[in-house]
């Protein structure tokens, strides 16, 4: 989805739509899960800026599957359709609205010579403005799915989903209700993933201003139909199995999900995994549709090769060991002077990052990813955001030790913070605001104002610090 998108640069004017992959798959005659859904939903970030506000009509054509069941989920679509049509008239989203149109979002970029494509940083995943951004969301929350197989490796269960215009996603399935606060007392690798986070996470890397996140969407999913029918998977096949109704193999977060399944028939799997795969952690239908968040799929591997790179800040994941960031207190003097952060924008991209996972209370950022054609000279993938917002009564501070250790932050992350601290920008809002346009919009978890604030007070710390030393605290703009 985003070969071509990627070698583009993501502050120039949008190119011809003929060129643009993006724009290629909205034009493409798909169908859709869902018959008489509204046209797309209000662009309201790219209203102005010349993205449709609404779903190519090709995009509509035809309507093999089956409705989604009635119900509570039922209704919380209704309700879904319900504010996409308020917004599409023209109401919603003043402040995220405002918050793209301000000219710190809007900054202009010196023009690119052709021969300068090479050699040019890359700053974004993707460009906010580009008009294919508003279609493939909603294509991803409503294309048919015509595959489902197991996507190998790590921990968690995911499946790679397939479309008929061939594009993917990755699915990742709820496992606890939106409202399960993480218990303090457990260790932050034990904690389970959440969908609602790799949704919401989407939402504020890009209202951060990032656009390192790839496109995630909400969707309701038909366990039956979408997964255990159509996959060619063997071994996810073979974990279906029908629950005896009250859920009483499930986790006790979990059983609310089953719970009221009593006379209904329920589908459950568990697929096959390192750590999360057993009838102990079965995912369940309720009592086929099930929540999910799709993330649109990177390039294969084999066409943009990505480079994984360890994170200094790295917790130790050893109930006993501390790691070295957290006794030294001079740790980041040394990882200054190690490649690659000892040149470039590389360092300021890492506390970006630490930002974004501070907001989010998101302490599972043991990698990060780049794409290995732009060199070091390029932006960090923040994938895998399945453990954040697991806790909103209390901050981490310590995940924002790259910041207070070092100092440094890029100076529009800094500019960006600040609006988001005023009341017509405020960040809450503008996620609120955000989350919103997502088919499951219930997904809306409260970012306290008090989180951002902490943000910005380790920030002015730091700039009280650094004028006693006579240093600079912000890297040049970008
Ligand atoms: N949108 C995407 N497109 C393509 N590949 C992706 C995408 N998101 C993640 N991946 C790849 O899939 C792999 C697994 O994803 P992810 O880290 O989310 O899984 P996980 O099981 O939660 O991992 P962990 O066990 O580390 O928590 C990652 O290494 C990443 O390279
Ligand atoms: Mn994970």
């Amino acid at each position: 989805l985003f070969s071509l998108s990627l070698s583009r640069t993501p502050c120039g004017p949008p190119p011809h739509p003929r060129t643009n992959s993006l724009r290629a798959l909205a034009d493409a005659n798909l169908t859709s899960a869902e018959a008489g859904d509204p046209p797309g939903r209000d662009a309201a970030a790219g209203r102005g800026h010349g993205a449709p506000a609404r779903l190519l009509p090709g995009s509509r054509a035809g309507n093999s599957d089956p409705p989604l069941e009635e119900g509570p989920i039922g209704s919380l679509n209704m309700a879904a359709k319900m504010g996409r049509l308020a917004k599409s008239a023209g109401a919603g989203l003043p402040k995220l609205w405002a918050l793209f149109s301000h000219p710190l979002y809007n900054l202009p970029c010196p023009p690119l010579h052709e021969d300068d494509w090479l050699l040019k940083v890359k700053p974004k995943l993707y460009d906010r403005q580009d008009p294919s951004l508003q279609p493939l969301l909603e294509q991803l929350a409503t294309h048919r799915i015509v595959s489902a197989v197991q996507k190998s490796g790590r921990t968690q269960l995911k499946l790679v989903m397939s479309f008929p215009n061939y594009g993917q996603a990755l699915f990742k399935p709820m496992k606890q209700g939106r409202e399960a606060e993480t218990d303090f007392n457990l260790f932050y690798f034990s904690d389970f993933e959440r969908h609602n986070a790799e949704i919401a996470a989407f939402h504020l890397d890009r209202v951060l201003g990032y656009q390192r996140i790839p496109p995630v969407v909400g969707r309701l999913i038909n366990v039956t139909r979408e997964i255990r029918d159509i996959t060619t998977d063997r071994k996810l096949a073979r974990t279906f199995y029908t629950s005896p109704g009250q859920g009483l193999t499930l986790r006790p977060s979990l059983t609310p999900l089953c719970f009221s399944l009593k006379r209904w028939v329920t589908c459950v799997f568990y697929g096959q995994c390192s750590y999360y795969c057993s009838t102990e952690h079965s995912i369940c239908g309720r009592p086929f549709a099930l929540e999910a968040s799709l993330a649109a799929m990177l390039p294969d591997l084999s066409l943009a090769p990505r480079r994984t790179w360890r994170s200094p800040w790295r917790r130790s994941y050893s109930r006993s060991k501390l790691a070295q960031w957290e006794k030294d207190p001079d740790y980041c003097t040394k990882v200054k002077a190690t490649p690659p952060y000892d040149r470039g924008t590389r360092l300021v991209d890492l506390i970006d990052m630490a930002i974004l996972d501070f907001l989010m209370s998101n302490m599972d950022r043991h990698h990060y990813e780049t794409f290995e054609r732009f060199g070091n000279y390029t932006f960090l993938l923040h994938l895998d955001n399945g453990r954040a917002f697991g806790r909103h009564s209390r901050d981490e501070p310590s995940i924002l030790a790259p910041l207070q250790q070092c100092c440094r932050i890029r100076r529009s992350t800094l500019l960006h913070l600040r609006l988001l601290t005023l009341p017509q920008y405020r960040l809450s809002d503008v996620m609120r605001e955000s989350l919103s346009q997502d088919r499951l919009t219930a997904v809306a978890p409260l970012l306290s104002q008090a989180c951002l604030a902490a943000v910005l007070l380790t920030v002015r710390r730091c700039q009280t610090q650094l004028l006693v030393l006579g240093k600079p605290l912000v890297e040049p703009l970008g």
